[in-house]
């Protein structure tokens, strides 16, 4: 309508009216000035368009947001709402999915290396506590290096059954620790928290960084389909020159130095001395999140494509609230569209989740039953009671009233490993008396514990929705968030009265 009204304006203007009067171009206007007018008129127009499909712009993502479902996932760190989020994504917004496969494939390498420096912290601690001098006694009763016995007093050497084989695969190893330190320094440039786990800010863009770097990496050795390059094989080899900070091309591409070192890596792990210091260290490398020593023979090859299941497992610790928009590519309504809220566990990100409470229709709550486990941030606070406090909190808080609260009893697979084990719920929780010490029983009594909370602090009566889950299993999952989207959905076209 604007645009109709202002070309009639132009073609017909009226000759008595002054404001067309004085837009009039002048009499005397040369041919120069007659084109420059009409391109700074042009430019004007253009201008205008740009800021009008702005706001139309603006005016449709608001109405989308509007109308679009939206889900806050919440717990403590570690819960599992990054993988549940990622288990959403996988099962009904594939493509979107899969086109960050690049960017997990960095993360997957930077646990397998966290996972490694923790295995090289272990040994080192092996060194240094085995570490005695030699006196004429320990001498007389033939104590030593394994293999090696000092034959002279005041000689320092470790008891430990730790040898120079594993010695030199450790300085040969330790090539892949300022690989860890750029990455990271690339993700998080005004530095994060020095972590057991790989760190990201929210809104960084983190993902973006990663894929742009796997593009440029890849092309360092782009007809080497299979294989380690051959001067890094050789720098690892020889101890004295290896790629850690002599050759800059491998800097930052964790593909290749990990190609080189896979024959360490798997060495070392499968060592039965090795998994004899771990024991001794009380130390469980199965247990940290991303744990991928496993499957390092696989993730440490030039041509590493991670799987579903690998992407699923990755581990990224959330800072902040990162908000995903994704369009249903399946199901009931496909093309409705989705937004989630994947926050930060830790305490001291929870002061981020409040301002997005008055606008979400529902709530996954993830809660492992980690009855004997203590949090990362504060270890005087059990886990579990952690996410009983926090349940609590949601439960009552005014602004969820008319919320739908998901309970996702998580790590399932955990719990069954934790009892199987022979720990003891009573142990850690005197209240559970002598029930059997078995997963039915253990579920249900703390099932029972957050269905009396929902039940009592609601703040007007709403169902309890809960699960059992495991969501690193990504099939299992699949089939309950197919569940939890029918209900979420069926809830929201309620509330807005289409059924
Ligand atoms: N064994 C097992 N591991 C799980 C399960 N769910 C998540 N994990 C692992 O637990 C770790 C933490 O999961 P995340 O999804 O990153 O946890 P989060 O709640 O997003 O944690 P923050 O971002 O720190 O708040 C990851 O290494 C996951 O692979 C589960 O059901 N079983
Ligand atoms: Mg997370």
């Amino acid at each position: 309508m604007a645009a109709v009204a202002a070309r009639s304006f132009w073609t017909n203007p009226d000759p008595d009216d002054p404001l067309s009067k004085a837009l009039q171009p002048p009499i005397d206007e040369t041919p120069e000035e007659r084109a420059a007018r009409l391109r700074e008129l042009d430019d004007a127009a253009r201008v205008s368009r740009e800021i009008d499909d702005e706001i139309a712009r603006d005016r449709r993502a608001y109405d989308r947001r509007r109308k679009a479902i939206k889900i806050l996932l919440l717990g403590q760190a570690e819960s599992g709402k990054s993988t549940t989020l990622k288990n959403f994504q996988l099962a009904f917004s594939p493509q979107h999915f899969h086109k960050e496969r690049a960017a997990w494939k960095t993360i997957i390498q930077l646990n397998l290396i966290r996972n490694i420096k923790r295995l090289l912290e272990i040994l080192q601690e092996e060194w240094e506590s085995s570490l005695q001098t030699t006196t004429a006694s320990s001498i007389a009763k033939g104590k030593g290096v394994a293999g090696r016995t000092p034959s002279s007093p005041g000689v320092r050497f470790s008891t430990s059954p730790l040898n120079d084989n594993h010695r030199r695969i450790r300085m040969r190893l330790s090539a892949l620790l300022p690989i860890e330190q750029e990455l990271m320094r690339k993700l998080m440039p005004d530095g994060g928290a020095p972590d057991r786990d790989v760190c990201v800010r929210a809104g960084s863009g983190w993902k973006g960084i990663l894929t742009a770097l796997g593009s440029s990496t890849s092309t360092v050795m782009p007809d080497v389909p299979a294989k380690p390059p051959l001067v890094l094989v050789s720098a690892m080899k020889g101890s004295a020159s290896r790629p850690s900070t002599g050759d800059a091309r491998f800097k930052d591409n964790p593909t290749a130095v990990l190609a080189a070192c896979r024959d360490d890596i798997v060495t070392l792990w499968e060592d039965t001395i090795v998994q004899g210091v771990l024991k001794k260290h009380n130390t469980r490398i199965q247990d940290m999140p991303g744990f991928f020593l496993n499957d390092a023979g696989r993730i440490a090859m030039v041509n590493y494509e991670p799987t579903d299941d690998d992407i699923v497992r990755a581990r990224v610790r959330t800072l902040g609230v990162e908000e995903h928009h994704f369009t249903m590519e399946s199901g009931a309504l496909p093309g409705t569209e989705w937004y989630i809220y994947d926050v930060g566990g830790s305490r001291s990100c929870r002061q981020h989740w409040i301002p997005f409470f008055d606008d979400v229709q529902a709530i996954i709550f993830l809660a492992p039953l980690a009855f004997n486990l203590v949090l990362d941030e504060d270890p005087k606070v059990n886990r579990l009671e952690d996410s009983i406090t926090l349940w609590r909190q949601v439960c009552e808080n005014a602004l969820l009233a008319k919320t739908t609260l998901i309970l996702f009893l998580n790590k399932m697979d955990i719990l069954q490993a934790t009892l199987a084990a022979n720990i003891r719920v009573v142990k850690y929780v005197p209240s559970y008396g002598d029930q059997p010490n078995e997963i039915t029983h253990v579920t249900k009594y703390f099932r029972d514990k957050f269905r009396g909370y929902h039940k009592r602090l609601s703040p007007k009566p709403r169902p309890f929705y809960w699960h059992e889950t495991s969501v690193i299993d990504t099939r299992a999952t699949a089939a309950i968030l197919v569940g939890v989207r029918e209900g979420i959905l069926r809830a929201h076209l309620q509330s807005v009265n289409v059924i």
